[in-house]
């Protein structure tokens, strides 16, 4: 115990990445730690986020490429959806049981229940106050629903992610990350899949000629996309729910997935009562010490509104940032480094650092298209299409990448270090690596 005159060093809001991960380490410093959920342990990520998202992709990319290899592997392949949930249940439901496990041996306490701040230093929580020298706000995330009459006659990515039958007609709303990935689930366990477009673009933060590709892809598997949809109404009758979109269209489908974006954590908590200012759409403003407008309260994950793409890993780093401030390790600014991303489609879009778009506008950097869809390492498995991205800059140091394929996570996530230690050509020389391996192809052609 840091400081006695509370019952807590520190306690965060929420147990997800943006809480555990610095906290297991902090712990171990001596701090008194705990954590409130106000549901699963763990957080979004393993129970109804990453992890669960894929486990369930696991089959279906790999019923895509036995598709692909007919002839070679012998016998229909056909994916059974039920099945397919069953073994996502017994793989997630045991992490929050274990991660809670997993504080408690480690000497911090879980409070279950809500979080409410009645001052800078106490939260009520079921009716209780408990006190903390620091408090920080990791409350994540939460479904936004689209504005239109009946729209509490859809379902979430929660939702979708324990469907123990795959609906037969699904409408999904957005082409966001959770839209095109769930997308591609739905498509393959044999739901006939009609996407509502805001606008004319899909996946915006990605290399639109990929986004492109992989449209039509999709529409080859038999999604459909509807561009501009101007969504007006849901409605239910008996087990057929009703889609009325642009100028009166409708559309009768079995399910209605929700994928239009998700909103920050701030509500009903008493942030206005204490002072910590946040906006509805960005989240818990803070300063480059993630802290809020008031001085001892912190906030990191999703909830915290820094700019940087919402994804564990920079759930994580914020987490190891504030673990570092605390401990007395640093008393300097947080530097985030280039954060990959890959939406988990087939195939996938990955990217990390500078961007082609934004390349392309600077005479600072150079941009290396490849497309190595007839190479032979992207032959193995009869990849259909394969496309990746290489940005420079003067001194010939990798500062962005890109890549469209079946292996595009591996691809960004084995070129990481060459981004962010700004690697001379002669120290990428000096990393050898695994042949044959998608680490070989990725780096030869640095
Ligand atoms: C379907 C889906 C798929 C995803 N896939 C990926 C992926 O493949 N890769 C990736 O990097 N990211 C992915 N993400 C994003 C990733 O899950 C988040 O970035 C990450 O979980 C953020 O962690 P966090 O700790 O900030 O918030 P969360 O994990 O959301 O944790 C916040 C916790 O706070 C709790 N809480 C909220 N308010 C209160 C309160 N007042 N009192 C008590 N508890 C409270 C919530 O119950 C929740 O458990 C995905 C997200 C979704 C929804
Ligand atoms: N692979 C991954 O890393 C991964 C996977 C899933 C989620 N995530 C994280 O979760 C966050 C949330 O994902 P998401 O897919 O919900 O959000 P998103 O912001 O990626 O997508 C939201 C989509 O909804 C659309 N939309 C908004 N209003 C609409 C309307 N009225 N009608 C039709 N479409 C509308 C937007 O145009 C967009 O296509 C992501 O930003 C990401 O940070 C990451």
């Amino acid at each position: 115990m840091k400081n006695p005159k509370f019952d807590y060093d520190v306690i965060y809001i929420g147990s997800g990445h943006a809480a555990f991960d610095g906290a297991k380490t902090l712990c171990k410093l001596g701090f008194k730690i705990a954590f409130v959920e106000a549901n699963a342990v763990g957080g979004t990520c393993p129970n109804w986020g990453c992890n669960a998202k894929i486990t369930l992709d696991g089959p279906v990319t790999l019923a895509k490429t036995q598709r692909r290899m007919k002839g070679i592997v012998e016998g229909d392949t056909k994916l059974n959806w039920t099945e397919n949930v069953k073994h996502k249940h017994a793989g997630i439901d045991p992490i929050k049981v274990d991660r809670e496990a997993t504080m408690k041996d480690l000497g911090m306490d879980v409070l279950h229940g809500f979080a409410k701040f009645t001052d800078a230093h106490t939260l009520e929580i079921n009716g209780e106050h408990v006190t903390s020298d620091k408090i920080v706000i990791a409350t994540g995330l939460t479904p936004h629903r689209v504005d239109v009459e009946g729209s509490e006659l859809s379902h979430d990515s929660k939702d979708f992610l324990d469907l123990e039958v795959m609906p037969k007609r699904m409408a999904i709303v957005g082409t966001g990350y959770i839209a095109m990935e769930f997308a591609t689930m739905a498509n393959e366990a044999g739901a006939d899949v009609t996407m509502f477009m805001h606008g004319d673009k899909a996946l915006r933060p990605f290399h639109q000629p990929y986004v492109q590709l992989l449209m039509k892809e999709m529409e080859d598997e038999g999604i459909t996309f509807i561009k501009n949809s101007d969504l007006r109404s849901f409605s239910k009758n008996g087990d057929v729910y009703t889609v009325t979109y642009a100028g009166g269209k409708t559309m009768d489908v079995d399910y209605i997935l929700d994928a239009s974006g998700r909103v920050p954590m701030v509500h009903n908590m008493g942030l206005e009562d204490v002072g910590v200012k946040y906006d509805d759409k960005k989240g818990v403003l803070v300063n480059d010490y993630l802290q809020t407008s008031v001085d001892n309260i912190y906030a990191s994950g999703d909830v915290a509104a820094t700019g940087q793409p919402n994804l564990t890993p920079t759930a994580t780093f914020e987490s190891q940032y504030l673990k570092h401030l605390f401990a007395g390790e640093t008393n300097q600014p947080i530097d985030f480094p280039a954060i990959p991303s890959v939406v988990f489609t087939s195939p996938r879009i990955s990217q990390m650092g500078v961007s082609i778009e934004e390349a392309e506008k600077s005479d600072e950097y150079t941009v290396e298209k490849h497309d190595m869809v007839n190479a032979w390492f992207r032959q193995i498995n009869k990849e259909t299409i394969a496309q990746n991205a290489y940005i420079f800059d003067k001194q010939h140091r990798l500062v962005g990448f890109t890549e469209i394929s079946d292996q595009a996570d591996n691809a960004v996530d084995m070129i990481v270090p060459a981004v962010n230690m700004h690697m001379t050509p002669m120290e990428i020389e000096r990393n050898v690596h695994l042949f044959p391996s998608i680490g070989h192809d990725t780096w030869k052609n640095l």
